[in-house]
């Protein structure tokens, strides 16, 4: 557990950076410090691993006051990601992962061996090993930077900021991937990022800063959206936080229905669709391929596979209400695709059918009515 109490820090200048910080982070826990720029967040971070001390208030990680911790011995359990990576560009992919390694007096040929195999945690291919820093994308360096940070197996990891110097495709892939690592090794995480969605889509717990660095609301991400605690927090959620609730919504209840499907092998010779008609192609495994209509039939003979409409976003058996619309929304067909864990067809959903099932989430949690419901079913259309 990570224990701030009455934490302030004054810059030499006179700048209040964090004011008067009280929170408690659960050991094993994702916390999300969001909030707009200038706020407080990377120095709130930054005490943690004794980079900036506190002016006042006390810092305790699992129960020691850090400012009696050497800093060099505090940070040999604390794990630390940065925008852009930070790697040293003369170093190879390795001995960077290996860095910190080296630095606790580990043999170069066990912390090469560890290194690998914390590349391979994150998903990267080892033949990337011997590569230097600039021989590799963005979005491979931020990997490069979290095997790094994980790869002496520190209890604790911060991370500041560190996937906003990427593309938005790159982006979700490291946050899928953060997400899937978090459930496997159980760290105790904290994160900086003034993208709102990024905070709710990793947090367990979200911490969202204000102005002259104040602690606004510390809570699950669904209550930052859902029960924001005054209005500098729903300024800060946004107009869209209707829509957003939806991802905290299960679409169990929507029922999943059947579709006319026609095999990929010998669409040339099926039978003709009727007018208005959607059918969805689906390969040997039963994993759709894409939609076809009366209109795009005509074209198979002389384009092929290319005459299919997209299948829009795919959704799965533990998905949310929101998954759930956006494969409506997204479908030629106005159905969304619900795919099982191999992405074999398992059947369509309907707009109405979601639409029903937000109407009885919300009659099943009235305290919540305003913003679950009349909010949410008003942005899901709009
Ligand atoms: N060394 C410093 N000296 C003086 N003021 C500082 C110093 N470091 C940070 N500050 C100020 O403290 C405040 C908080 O800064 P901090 O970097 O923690 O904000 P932040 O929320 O992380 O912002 P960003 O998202 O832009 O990184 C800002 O007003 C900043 O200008």
């Amino acid at each position: 557990m990570i224990t701030f109490d009455h934490v302030t820090k004054r810059f030499p200048d006179g700048t209040v950076g964090v004011d008067d910080l009280s929170l408690e982070i659960e050991q094993g826990s994702f916390t999300v410090f969001v909030g707009p720029s200038g706020c407080g967040k990377t120095t709130s971070m930054r005490m943690i691993n004794r980079m900036i001390d506190p002016t006042e208030g006390t810092i305790t990680v699992g129960g020691r006051d850090i400012s009696t911790v050497r800093p060099t011995e505090l940070r040999l359990g604390i794990g630390y990601v940065i925008q852009n990576a930070g790697l040293m560009p003369h170093r190879t992919v390795v001995d960077n992962v290996a860095t910190v390694l080296v630095l606790q007096g580990v043999t170069k040929r066990k912390a090469r061996i560890t290194a690998l195999e914390a590349m391979e945690r994150v998903g990267l291919d080892l033949r990337m090993a011997t590569r230097y820093p600039a021989q590799l994308s963005g979005g491979q360096q931020q990997r490069v930077g979290v095997a790094r940070a994980l790869a002496a197996d520190p209890p604790v990891l911060l991370m500041d900021e560190p996937f906003s110097a990427v593309d938005p495709v790159v982006r979700d892939d490291l946050q899928r991937e953060m997400l899937r690592l978090q459930s496997e090794l159980s760290k105790t995480i904290v994160f900086v990022t003034h993208d709102i969605d990024e905070a709710i889509r990793l947090g367990d717990r979200v911490a969202v800063f204000g102005t002259g660095g104040v602690l606004q609301q510390l809570d699950t991400a669904e209550a930052v959206l859902t029960r924001p605690a005054n209005p500098f927090v729903t300024n800060l959620v946004g107009r869209d936080r209707g829509f957003r609730s939806l991802s905290f919504q299960s679409a169990t209840q929507v029922p999943v229905h059947d579709v006319e499907t026609l095999p990929l092998a010998g669409l040339g010779s099926a039978p003709a669709l009727a007018p208005h008609a959607w059918a969805l192609v689906v390969d040997g495994d039963r994993r759709p391929v894409g939609w076809l209509n009366a209109t795009r039939q005509a074209l198979v003979g002389e384009r092929g596979e290319a005459a299919l409409a997209p299948l829009g976003s795919l959704s799965t058996p533990s998905r949310t209400l929101r998954q759930s619309l956006d494969a409506v929304l997204s479908s030629p067909s106005e159905r969304g695709v619900v795919v099982d864990d191999d992405g074999a067809l398992l059947g369509v959903v309907e707009a109405n059918d979601v639409l029903a099932a937000l109407s009885a989430q919300r009659g099943s949690t009235t305290d919540d009515a305003g913003v679950l419901g009349a909010t949410a079913t008003q942005d899901a259309l709009s």
